[in-house]
């Protein structure tokens, strides 16, 4: 470990931000703000020549940053580092994955900062030892070379894939914690990874209509829809033996469970998490809408072959995700009359 002569861990060396859009961005930009010393990669010229200008702005009703930085392409890196935050979207994993490695130190740690259980992968590629994984409600929108919003202020959690045999976290909590002091600390963080993944479900229906999470949510009607996503991904992470844990913001227990009171409670909560958001529409319908494949469907393909393997029943998963793929191929188009598809399943 690297630390400087005021004993600040890895405080001398930049911490690499691989993937500089909306998630890595935002990060990166509270590390720089905290002097930091933070070195960007991404593949979008045009967004790299900004954060090099001085030009990387944070805004929404959280926080208004604007930063600059060094910023390269993959290939254009240079060095070793100890510490990497590995922010690409699931389907890009593999191939980043393969650039950053030679620049990984041989004791180096890298964060998945990635939805579902793209950590998994991450691991294969640089060994359990050096992999951490991060779960996170952090809504975020990257506008364009530049800009981005953070939607409502978030709930991290970070845990070893094996806590025994992983990375020591404290270095890595000492960077997070210039992004929320609060930062949670998980001993099974694949539970945490399977709450996220019920709650990328869920963002995943909204995308069969006008991708407005709250009003799916608020929708009593689509109600089935939710409880039977929450109740299909809590009975395949029960399987995996990381069993979905209930957070403040979301409960997916609760919103699987047979008791209305309980399921109401859970929207309860992710309602009052969204208000005042400036992220209204699911990301994944914005995946769409911005004809970027949607990662909903490569997240979730662990879980179908897990489901399969245990002989557990994932009808709505399965026809939403179908559903997905019709809407990101123009098949189909986010409107009611696709949400009244994946409704008819979860009847
Ligand atoms: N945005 C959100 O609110 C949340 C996102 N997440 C998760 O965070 C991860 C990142 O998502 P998000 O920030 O939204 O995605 P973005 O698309 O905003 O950012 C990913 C960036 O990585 C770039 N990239 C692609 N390939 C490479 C590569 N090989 N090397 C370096 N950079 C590359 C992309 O360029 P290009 O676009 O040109 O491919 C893009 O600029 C995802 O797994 C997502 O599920 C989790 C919680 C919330
Ligand atoms: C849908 C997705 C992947 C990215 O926007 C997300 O995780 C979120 O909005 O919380």
């Amino acid at each position: 470990m690297t630390e400087n002569e005021h004993g600040r861990p890895w405080a001398g060396a930049p911490v690499l931000v691989w993937g500089a859009g909306a998630i890595g961005a935002t990060l990166g930009a509270h590390f720089v703000r905290a002097g930091r010393q933070v070195l960007f990669v991404d593949v979008n010229d045009a967004h790299l020549a900004a954060i090099r200008a001085g030009q990387l702005k944070i805004g929404g009703p959280v926080v208004q940053i604007q930063i600059g930085a060094p910023a390269v392409r993959p290939e254009a890196v240079d060095g070793i580092f100890p510490l990497i935050l590995l922010a690409v979207r699931l389907p890009q994993t593999d191939a980043a994955m393969t650039e950053l490695l030679p620049h990984l130190a041989p004791d180096g740690t890298v964060v998945s900062c990635q939805n579902g259980l793209g950590a998994l992968d991450v691991a294969r590629h640089a060994g359990i030892g050096r992999t951490i994984a991060a779960s996170f409600f952090l809504p975020a929108d990257f506008n364009g070379p530049g800009d981005v919003t953070y939607g409502a202020r978030a709930s991290l959690t970070l845990g070893a894939l094996d806590p025994e045999r992983g990375p020591p976290l404290d270095p890595v909590l000492a960077v997070f914690r210039d992004f929320d002091p609060d930062i949670h600390v998980s001993d099974d963080i694949l539970g945490v990874v399977w709450t996220k993944m019920a709650y990328g479900a869920l963002l995943g229906a909204a995308a069969m209509d006008d991708g407005l999470t709250a009003k799916f949510l608020s929708d009593p009607r689509l109600r089935p829809i939710a409880v039977a996503i929450a109740r299909e991904v809590t009975d395949v992470a029960r399987a995996s033996g990381h069993p979905a844990q209930d957070a403040p913001w979301f409960a997916p227990n609760d919103l699987g469970s047979d008791d209305p009171l309980r399921q109401q409670a859970c929207v309860d909560a992710v309602l009052a998490r969204l208000k005042g958001s400036a992220k209204q529409h699911s990301g994944y319908y914005t995946q769409i809408i911005q004809g970027h494949a949607p990662e909903l469907p490569v997240q979730f393909e662990p879980m179908l072959a897990l489901a399969q393997r245990q002989g557990i029943s994932v009808p709505v998963t399965r026809t939403m995700l179908a559903l997905m793929d019709d809407l990101s191929a123009g098949r189909l188009s986010p409107e009611p009359a696709t949400m009244e598809r994946l409704l008819s399943a979860a009847r």
